[in-house]
């Protein structure tokens, strides 16, 4: 302690990495330093905290540990692995249950890139599983049996996979709803907001089968149909007010490629699934307008919260915003250009027209018309969105993506909440 009652010196240091060794930083503009030990505070990156400065002579690297300490630190890290190893075990062995045995039958509504992704990777779960998909165009995998009949692909389903766009979803369940079981759990992938209902899917599917039980499970979270259908490593999450129903989906879905966690929460699954495509659309105007990694970051951020203040307003929980159909499906979507909302905004950033953007995809971008939605509901729950909102009037071309930046940073510099 008495260390600290020498005098201290602070210094403003631009610390350099010694190439010999980069765990020691070398203040090549310190003056000579008395042999007594110092308390610096630097501006490098992390917390600025004082510490003791070995006299300037030591070359001791400080991360060196000495051999009995490096064999006690392996020990704990593999006494830790070997816990969660174990824990792993027995959570597989408890959760075990016959749902993919009972299952003899799947449903997918929708033949989009994800509909077909989904059909595939449930037909794979079982050489059994009989998938029917009703599509507007079956031509499809063979072990995926497709028809554009509603009452043969619903006949016997087990469960059904609802694939369709959210703007078309209404109008394609009314068609269908006198074929649907009442019992039969729709579990929706669809990631948006109804544009002038504002309803999520937990609201249209059951208003459109005109069924308020019909059973309803959320699958979201960062997921890319390409990765999906290469079998690469995913995180979902399924989302259900019937914990039991959301377990069986789990159990129905998983395999070791695709790890599915269960929530209760399902409104902050879906509009965090559904937010994360408008917030997609502006990362890419920014990347579009070349504004740099700083404004990504900053922009994502604020994104992030806009999103946990309607989410939570809502009724949502903070940990579903920071976790897979959150923060998780928003990193992927705002920083990975298979994204179909960010690849939108990317066009919109280089000067492209949003009806010449649309007009050359063959395939949905849910953000556009969820931004619209957004505003509504930001209104109705009395949330600022700044972000969003400025997508929503750069979709209704009442903003450029440039006049939208300029808005954005002169507006007052608050307090993070
Ligand atoms: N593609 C992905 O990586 C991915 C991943 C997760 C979730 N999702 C979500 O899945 C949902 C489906 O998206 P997708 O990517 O499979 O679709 P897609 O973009 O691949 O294709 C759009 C689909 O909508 C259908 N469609 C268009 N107009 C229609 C209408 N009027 N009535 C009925 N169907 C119509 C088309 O036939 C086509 O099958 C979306 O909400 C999307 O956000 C997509
Ligand atoms: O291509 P996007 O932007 O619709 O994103 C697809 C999925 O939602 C990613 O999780």
């Amino acid at each position: 302690m008495e260390a600290l009652l020498e005098p201290v010196f602070v210094f403003k240091l631009n610390p350099s990495f010694t190439s010999k060794n980069p765990y020691t930083v070398h203040f090549p503009n310190l003056p000579k330093i008395p042999s007594k030990p110092l308390v610096v505070a630097t501006c490098c990156a992390g917390t600025p905290s004082p510490s003791p400065l070995l006299p300037q002579d030591s070359d001791q690297n400080p991360l060196q540990l000495s051999p009995d300490r490096t064999r006690d630190r392996r020990k704990v890290v593999r006494i830790a692995w070997e816990k969660l190893v174990r824990w792993s075990r027995s959570w597989r062995s408890k959760a075990k249950t016959d749902v993919l045995e009972r299952t003899k039958k799947v449903v997918v509504l929708g033949g989009g890139s994800f509909g077909t992704a989904m059909a595939a990777h449930v037909a794979n779960r079982k050489a059994q599983m009989e998938v029917s998909m009703l599509v507007r165009d079956p031509a499809l995998p063979e072990n995926v049996t497709a028809t554009s009949d509603a009452k043969t692909a619903l006949l016997g389903a087990d469960y059904c996979l609802h694939a369709v766009p959210v703007q078309f979803s209404t109008s394609f369940l009314e068609g269908i709803a006198e074929h649907v079981d009442p019992g039969l759990p729709f579990i929706s992938l669809s990631k948006g907001l109804e544009l002038n209902t504002l309803r999520m899917m937990s609201q249209i599917i059951p208003q459109a089968l005109k069924n308020p039980r019909q059973p309803f499970i959320a699958l979201s979270g960062p997921s890319f149909v390409l990765e999906l259908m290469n079998k690469l490593p995913t995180a979902m999450v399924v989302a259900s007010k019937d914990k039991k129903l959301a377990h069986a989906v789990q159990q129905l879905l998983s395999c070791s490629h695709l790890r599915i966690s269960t929530s209760r929460d399902v409104t902050g699954v879906e509009i965090a699934g559904a937010l994360k495509n408008v917030l997609a659309i502006a990362a890419g105007i920014v990347e579009g307008m070349n504004l740099g990694n700083n404004s990504m970051a900053a922009l994502v951020a604020q994104g992030c919260s806009e999103i946990r203040w309607l989410a939570t307003k809502m009724g949502g929980k903070p940990a579903t915003i920071t976790g897979l159909s959150g923060t998780g499906d928003i990193m992927l979507t705002c920083f990975v250009n298979l994204s179909r909302n960010k690849r939108v905004g990317v066009r919109l950033g280089s000067g492209e027209k949003l009806e010449d953007i649309l007009s050359s995809m063959n395939q949905v971008a849910e953000g556009v018309s969820t931004a619209g939605a957004v505003i509504a509901l930001a209104q109705k729950y009395n949330v600022k969105m700044p972000v969003l909102t400025a997508v929503a009037r750069i979709m209704d071309s009442e903003l450029t993506p440039k006049k939208a930046v300029l808005e954005l940073m002169s507006l007052p510099q608050v307090e993070e909440v």
